[in-house]
């Protein structure tokens, strides 16, 4: 039992804030959170906060922005009801993702097969890379299909520059006296002999013989061809908000003193924040389970979906001297947010061998169902995906129940309630213990790393 102490819980996981009050030997405290008729969240604490050490939990995932909207206005009423100190509980911090750099990815449904066809697994998802991952021996497609659609893109563009150019003025030719006009323009033989030659070449032709030569009345003049119109190159630079900055901004405006959160997608986040930030690991927990609950698992490979979680999956390998492999995505795509054209490629050998995917976070599930398909075919006998914060967006729970994936693990930081009942390969983490532990420490002002200086 802790005194002088409050623990609030917004709408996001009622569930886990109850845990995490078991474990504190208090009741949440009294909130009433609500809509107004328009939408507007709308927060009331039901007891004082005057001089207490305040925690409020909000999760992200589900309908992350009224989450967020509810969590920054009860802090800011904790502020003005004058709380001595105000903790933001984040299990999964919402906009993670977007931390600095633009993010450029939709997150959007993948792969689909056509209406009215069906995979080889007889569903709707196929699993593949689009282009396919090039295999040794094969040509390496990616680079050609893109290749083609870039060359067919800028073809295309240079259409549309010569089109416009072509309407000023209307037509050189029929208002030059001393140019053919279009109906009695003699082919050149080039253009006679040379049928393929594109629309395009013709037309600067004619303003080669024209526009370009003659002016009025026999005067040259500048040519009327446009310079190329500058555009900026796609993947370049992407004019998309930063919104990492402006939700540490948020917090800290709206009062909260201090952060706790649980595998940050990138920690580096941190530094985005003026208050301190308790990113607790969620590694220590997957470890447990690789070790306690996955059969004969020092003969499994532990394998990290993309290049950004290596780190975080060599941490387990190494801990449990496993060996380790990565999943390269190769990102080729002709358009910026071209997600689902990313093609993986395995590095490391699965052969024979259970495969366990670590990553922090699954949301369309895509990242980690391609991985196994990717894996089992590359001879993985089993394939398990141990994922910090299941955020299961949309159809990922169908698309991991038709997957190649034999089990799902993750922890619920995400309300999980839901998902449990409709994905029977899903298994779920408990971390309401970890939670409180890091609150009941920070409210005695005791040390957060020991919690996790354990092997
Ligand atoms: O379930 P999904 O919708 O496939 O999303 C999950 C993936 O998204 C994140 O990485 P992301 O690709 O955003 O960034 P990264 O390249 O920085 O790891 C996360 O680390 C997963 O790998």
């Amino acid at each position: 039992m802790v005194r002088n102490i409050v623990v609030l819980g917004g709408n996001s996981h009622p569930q886990l804030t109850q845990t995490i009050c078991d474990h504190l030997g208090i009741p949440p405290a009294k909130i009433l959170l609500g809509k107004f008729a328009v939408g507007e969240t709308r927060v009331e604490i039901k007891e004082s906060v005057r001089g207490k050490d305040v925690f409020i939990i909000q999760s992200g995932g589900g309908k992350v922005n009224d989450h967020l909207m509810e969590l920054l206005i009860t802090i800011s009423a904790c502020r003005t009801a004058s709380a001595k100190r105000i903790t933001a509980v984040l299990p999964l911090f919402p906009y993670s993702r977007q931390s600095d750099i633009p993010y450029n990815k939709t997150g959007a449904p993948l792969s689909k097969v056509p209406a009215g066809t069906h995979s080889r697994n007889g569903t709707a998802y196929t699993f593949d890379s689009r282009p396919p991952t090039p295999h040794p021996g094969q040509q390496e497609s990616p680079g050609l299909v893109n290749g083609a659609q870039s060359l067919h893109h800028q073809l295309g563009r240079l259409k549309m520059d010569d089109q416009r150019n072509g309407s000023v003025p209307s037509s050189p030719v029929t208002s030059h006296p001393h140019s053919h006009p279009e109906g009695h323009h003699h082919p050149r033989r080039s253009e006679t002999m040379d049928s393929s030659r594109s629309d395009n070449s013709k037309k600067s032709d004619k303003s080669d013989k024209t526009g370009a030569v003659n002016g009025i009345n026999g005067t040259p003049h500048r040519s009327t061809t446009k310079p190329p119109q500058f555009s900026p190159q796609p993947g370049y630079k992407q004019w998309v908000a930063q919104a990492g900055t402006l939700i540490a901004d948020l917090l800290t405006c709206a009062g909260a003193d201090h952060v706790i959160t649980m595998d940050l997608h990138d920690p580096q986040y941190q530094g985005f924040f003026d208050i301190p930030v308790d990113n607790l690991y969620g590694r220590h927990l997957l470890r447990k389970y690789v070790q306690y609950s996955i059969p004969n698992y020092q003969s499994a490979v532990i394998v990290s979906p993309d290049a950004g979680g290596a780190k975080r999956a060599t941490a387990i390998a190494d801990a449990l001297g496993m060996p380790f492999a990565l999943i390269h995505k190769e990102r080729r795509p002709t358009q910026i947010n071209d997600r689902q054209n990313a093609t993986m490629m395995l590095v490391g050998d699965v052969a024979d061998r259970t495969a366990i995917l670590i990553d922090d976070l699954a949301d369309t599930s895509n990242t980690i169902t391609r991985a196994a398909k990717l894996l089992k075919k590359e001879g993985a006998t089993k394939v398990y995906a141990l994922v910090t914060h299941g955020i299961l967006s949309g159809d990922a729970i169908d698309r991991i129940n038709a997957s190649a994936l034999d089990k799902v693990v993750v922890t619920n930081s995400v309300d999980q309630t839901d998902h449990l009942r409709r994905c029977p390969k899903l298994e779920v983490l408990e971390v309401g213990n970890v939670f409180a532990e890091a609150i009941r420490r920070v409210h005695h002002g005791e040390s957060i790393s020991v919690l996790f200086d354990y092997n």
